[in-house]
């Protein structure tokens, strides 16, 4: 096969040794983070609909606010109610249950007996009662009274007890006591009764409106009117005259709604809507970042050389911003709205109470995302954090409740309650909202019994500890200033959180590091590595040059240019009902030398462990055992290193959807630290090399899946790095792309270590300086193109076609017996012939051109037509992987 010759048409720039364009020294960390930022905002301002229902959201809830407050104002509008309804009570209401008895007469005093008899006729007639039935008398002393109500419970309504003076009531009654009934005044003839009301099975009436009097008040009313008629008519009537006393039961004129007038919606229910702008923000934040990691787009940033720092400041960056937009937002729109909340709180301290929930809430996005893998996930989780969010808000919503917690007299586990709350941000959020709302919206004065309008916010009033007076116990709650800085110190909380699980947890960096890495003064740069010298990596692999099991594996290479593998394994487990089950073996003891300047090409079936490999090397995943160096960096401890010097074309296309390809190459070239100018140019150059200059400013997201893989193949060589990993770059490719990927491929080799898988064995003889074998995690064998081919292959073949297979193959075997049959099959026929009988070739041709004598003309007889060809890098492919035999 012939090599592609590196056109002069394309130019890629040197290594970076003698890249000219070789970065001033810069602060990544800024120019990374700015880089970040941009790529974010990019990203937001094209996700259009998701950006603006962000902004809009504390709109929408505003003018929610708005509706449901003129709705109540309407509602509870005060008027003078100049007349209100007057309940007449002059009819007693008659019992609940059989037998009973609507009103029983009893009296202590025999001079009574006469009045009460009177009483009793009276009642009857005025109210059409059966005496005996629903009026009776009980009893004419209290004793017989009591006797009577013990041994006939709940069977009458009202008593009217008429006594006089002062008894007795003997202990054995269980109620004990002196019973004094005797206040007839000097000078006045009174005469007193007591009524004893039964609530239990007092007859209710059907009021009309709020104003009427409760049951059992109403109850009493009439049986006074009807005994004071009874009474009135015995001192000073005739026995028949019937006259008795109305009564009518009426309120004064006041305003109706007395309680809800002033009502405010903010006050009462804000805490609960103004949650939801900020847990937009962070649902927003949480689900971008996750997707990111579950497309691999941060592991494409990390090989590109960017670190944590950087990624994590530029999403608090965008989050900042989100907040800072939305919380405008909210002010002006609830400005517009008229709510005292915001009219009468300084606009610093609105800022600056819900920014800071804000970005608690942000930094607990960040904490869940490090423990999501998955869109799908994070949408599940956000949910269901809003949902939980939501219903403990309604309960924070009342601020008397918050601050009941933090009384002094409170049993343990509420104090308990309370630490355990006040590390959840939107617990201090309420709080300190509810302390502001109380001043300065419209709030409910319970002393006043009415709503009260809100006052100016003096900014003294945030400092100041708030007493407040629950039930006669005087209690003190923090300040304002004081929940907000908890909730900083909430947010910082979460912050470190987060930080460490994404140092520890692998599915987020890759490479995780150990459990107690911040106790280490590497990580903190308080050490300074040393670099490995060769021997020490061998050494370290349990290998040495001299006890090298395959020597032809390792090359001489320049160990702080290369690529120097030894004893790499990598081993999967997997797990079922969180138990190891099967261990797959990806890797296995893997050993070999790439030296600089050479581009080896790994293949290997589906499976074989090539994408294994190199997630290894980028730093994706750790290696179980073993070692490697790449230009002298150890992968096990010096990747940030090695991914400044690295360029990486991944299986899977690491692009985002919302940027163009321009925008990618410039992303890619800034984290890369190249200056502005030269990323434009470099961009614009290798847009043309993979032919996409026409498409340059159209988003990812529309492209074809061989336009991304050309994207990618472009990308992995930005920033000119030492290194370039290309796996599988040209999958999905049409031939005339794939032929100028090869080019382009080539051209990058110039002075650098490609390493490239691939499952074509053309683009493996094109491209490879050397190619290797991978079976089963193993590495079967590893040599150039052509020392494979005269290793593993079967020599020349020769491909005959004629009439006579049989006869063909008797008289070749006896005239070339260095010949063997491959294949017969129909009416041709495959000999091959071993490299080290080269000269039968010779014969064998000397014999078509008849320059041969003897029996061995009969060859040339017997054969029509035949081609002559070498062993191909497939056949080498099936031989080494166990899927041809050798013949
Ligand atoms: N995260 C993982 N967990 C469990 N097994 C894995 C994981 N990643 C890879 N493997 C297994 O390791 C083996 C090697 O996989 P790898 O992706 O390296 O193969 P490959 O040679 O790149 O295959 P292909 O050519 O199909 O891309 C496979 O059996 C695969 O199932």
């Amino acid at each position: 096969m012939e090599k592609i010759s590196p056109s002069s048409s394309f130019t890629i720039a040197q290594p970076m040794k003698k890249n000219p364009f070789v970065p001033k020294k810069q602060n990544s960390f800024w120019l990374h983070s700015k880089v970040l930022i941009w790529k974010q905002f990019l990203v937001f301002s094209r996700n259009i609909k998701s950006t603006l229902f962000q902004i809009g959201t504390p709109v929408f809830i505003c003018l929610f606010l708005l509706s449901l407050q003129q709705f109540a104002t309407y509602a509870f509008t005060s008027t003078i109610d100049r007349n209100p309804d007057n309940i007449s009570v002059s009819k007693v209401p008659t019992c609940y249950g059989s037998g009973c008895i609507t009103i029983g007469i009893a009296y202590t005093n025999d001079k009574r007996t006469e009045l009460t008899e009177f009483v009793v006729d009276h009642i009857s007639k005025a109210q059409n009662f059966k005496i005996g039935k629903d009026i009776k008398v009980l009893a004419n002393t209290y004793t017989d009274l009591i006797d009577y109500l013990k041994e006939n419970t709940n069977k009458t309504q009202t008593v009217v007890l008429f006594c006089t003076g002062e008894f007795e009531i003997p202990e054995s009654y269980g109620i004990g006591g002196t019973f004094d009934c005797l206040r007839e005044t000097p000078g006045y003839n009174l005469t007193i009764y007591s009524l004893l009301i039964n609530s239990t099975i007092t007859g209710l009436t059907l009021f009309t409106g709020f104003n009427a009097p409760s049951p059992v008040d109403y109850a009493s009313l009439a049986v006074k009117a009807a005994v004071d008629s009874a009474i009135y008519e015995f001192y000073n009537g005739d026995e028949d005259s019937n006259k008795v006393f109305g009564v009518e039961v009426e309120h004064f004129p006041s305003p109706t709604n007395r309680f809800l007038q002033g009502y405010d919606i903010v006050t009462d229910v804000g805490v609960f809507y103004f949650f939801i702008p900020p847990m937009v923000t962070f649902v927003v934040i949480l689900i971008e970042i996750v997707r990111e990691k579950e497309y691999r787009l941060r592991h494409g940033l990390s090989m590109m050389g960017m670190s944590s720092g950087p990624y994590w400041f530029s999403w608090f960056v965008t989050g900042f911003a989100f907040t800072f937009i939305v919380t405008n937002s909210l002010i002006i729109a609830s400005l517009a709205c008229g709510f005292g909340f915001f009219l009468y709180t300084p606009y610093p301290i609105v800022l600056c109470l819900f920014t800071v929930f804000s970005l608690a809430m942000i930094n607990l996005a960040f904490l869940l995302s490090t423990l999501i893998k998955s869109t799908k996930s994070a949408y599940t989780t956000s949910y269901a954090f809003i949902l939980i969010g939501l219903v403990l808000q309604f309960l924070l919503s009342n601020v008397t409740l918050i601050y009941l917690l933090y009384a002094d007299n409170l049993p343990m586990w509420a104090k308990i309650c309370r630490v355990l709350l006040s590390l959840y941000p939107p617990f201090n959020f309420s709080k300190a909202f509810g302390d502001i709302s109380s001043v300065s919206a419209s709030h409910y004065d319970s002393d006043e019994g009415r709503w009260v309008r809100g006052n100016d916010y003096p900014w003294s009033e945030f400092t100041r500890t708030i007493s407040v007076d629950m039930l006669g116990t005087q209690v003190n709650v923090p300040s304002t200033a004081d929940s907000v800085l908890i909730i900083i110190g909430n947010g910082l909380m979460i912050a470190l959180i987060a930080w460490y699980l994404d140092h520890v947890i692998s599915h987020n960096r890759g490479t995780p590091d150990p459990f107690y890495f911040f106790l280490s003064p590497y990580y903190w740069g308080l050490k300074k590595k040393r670099r490995l010298q060769e021997q020490e990596v061998l050494s370290d692999a349990g290998l040495d040059n001299e006890k090298d099991p395959c020597p032809s594996m390792m090359s001489e290479v320049d160990f702080t240019e290369g690529i120097s593998i030894r004893g790499l394994g990598k081993r999967f487990e997997q797990y079922k009902c969180c138990r190891p089950t099967t261990e797959i073996h990806a890797v296995n003891d893997l050993s070999m030398d790439i030296s600089s300047r050479e581009l080896l090409a790994i293949l290997g079936h589906n499976g074989a462990g090539k994408s294994t490999l190199i997630n290894i090397l980028t730093g994706l995943t750790k290696a179980s055992y073993g070692s490697a160096t790449i230009c002298g960096y150890d992968i096990h401890t010096e990747m940030d290193k090695i991914r400044k010097i690295l360029g990486v074309c991944p299986q899977h296309d690491i692009l985002w959807d919302e940027l163009s390809p321009k925008e990618h190459l410039i992303l890619f070239g800034r984290i890369k630290e190249l200056p502005y100018d030269v990323v434009i140019k470099d961009a614009e150059e290798k847009l043309k090399q993979v032919r996409l200059e026409h498409v340059k400013d159209r988003l990812v997201g529309t492209f074809s899946g061989g336009m991304k893989r050309r994207l990618s193949v472009a990308i992995s060589g930005v920033g000119n790095p030492k290194i370039i990993i290309l796996d599988e770059p040209t999958t999905g490719m049409d031939p005339i792309n794939r032929r100028n990927a090869w080019k382009l491929i080539q051209q990058m080799k110039e002075g650098r270590v490609v390493i490239l898988t691939t499952h074509s064995m053309e683009e493996a003889d094109v491209l490879s300086d050397r190619v290797c074998v991978i079976v089963d995690g193993e590495l079967k064998c590893l040599g150039t193109a052509l020392s494979l081919k005269n290793n593993y292959g079967d020599g020349y073949r020769i491909t005959i076609i004629t009439e006579e297979p049989e006869e063909l193959t008797k008289v070749l075997q006896e005239e070339f017996p260095a010949a063997k049959v491959i294949d017969l099959s129909g009416g041709s026929l495959v000999i091959s012939i071993p490299l080290d009988r080269v000269e039968q070739i010779e014969l064998f041709f000397r014999t078509m051109e008849g320059l041969e004598e003897g029996s061995i003309k009969r060859v040339k007889d017997l054969i029509k037509d035949w081609g002559l060809s070498n062993t191909t890098l497939e056949e080498v492919f099936m031989r080494v992987t166990g899927k041809k035999e050798k013949v």
